[in-house]
């Protein structure tokens, strides 16, 4: 038997808070739950870079069972690569993760599937962990091609990718027409493209790998809507935009034991 898999709720500050707003919004995080509620559902902050050094200072100084994130990662290691990010930096500031992939990055950036895929094994190669983020637009859900352009986009993310790192990526599933919108896919809509994507994985890797995988799914995501997302058997977690920047809202989140999915 695996083990059961860990839920993960990050949320994703995009481009907001500067670092003394990040800093208090992280407190106020860290007195609405216990310690228990954070370390059973990881946790996850994921600030703007500039914010990153002081949030990790909050995290350490005040010991809390948070983790890091950051929103994106250079595909080069270092050198001379103006405004670009390397996960050395990253790592060095004891962040955790990254999102490779946005698809605010892959729209507003034109980042596409072979740049993504070098942003993944980059980020492998100095032990941050990529969260994949996939999803289709709305044109491509109303043809009804939304599961193979995920599956697709899992498969090019990981390309080159071994079964070692690949066990430990966490894929976020996010539609695009349900971010920031507040239309929320149905929770069997996530189910449908989170079950393809395990199903997928077990095809590139094998079955081992595909029930490690921890697959969250995002957009619209609140303290409303979240158990019934997390009532899904192919759902291990959410990643949470707008609502992650009100403190009691993403609390609420976390806590999504505690709800009654509706
Ligand atoms: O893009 C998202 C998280 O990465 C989702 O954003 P919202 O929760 O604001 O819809």
């Amino acid at each position: 038997m695996s083990e059961p898999r860990k839920p993960i709720i990050a949320g994703n500050w995009k481009m907001n808070l500067n670092h003394f707003e990040a800093i208090l919004l992280v407190q106020k995080l860290a007195a609405s739950l216990t310690e228990p509620q954070l370390t059973e559902v990881e946790t996850v902050v994921i600030p703007p870079f500039t914010a990153l050094r002081s949030v990790q200072t909050a995290i350490e100084g005040d010991k809390l069972a948070l983790g890091l994130g950051a929103q994106d990662v250079s595909k080069h290691p270092s050198g001379a690569y103006t405004g670009e990010i390397s996960g050395g930096m990253l790592a060095k500031l004891n962040v955790s993760y990254v999102l490779v992939g946005h698809s605010e990055r892959r729209e507003y950036h034109d980042e596409d599937d072979v740049l993504v895929n070098g942003k993944v094994k980059a980020a492998f190669a100095v032990g941050l962990t990529p969260i994949l983020c996939v999803g289709e637009g709305l044109v491509t859900r109303e043809e009804g091609t939304h599961v193979a352009h995920c599956t697709n986009q899992v498969q090019a993310g990981l390309a080159g990718v071994k079964a070692e790192h690949a066990r430990q990526v966490v894929i976020a599933y996010e539609p695009v027409w349900a971010i920031g919108t507040g239309k929320t896919a149905t929770p069997e809509d996530a189910q449908e493209v989170c079950k393809a994507i395990r199903v997928k994985l077990a095809e590139l890797y094998d079955g081992e790998v595909a029930e490690a995988v921890r697959i969250q799914y995002g957009g619209s995501v609140k303290a409303a809507n979240i158990a019934s997302i997390m009532a899904q058997p192919d759902v291990d977690g959410a990643l949470v935009g707008g609502a992650s920047l009100e403190a009691d809202e993403f609390a609420s989140i976390v806590r999504f034991r505690e709800h009654v999915a509706r």
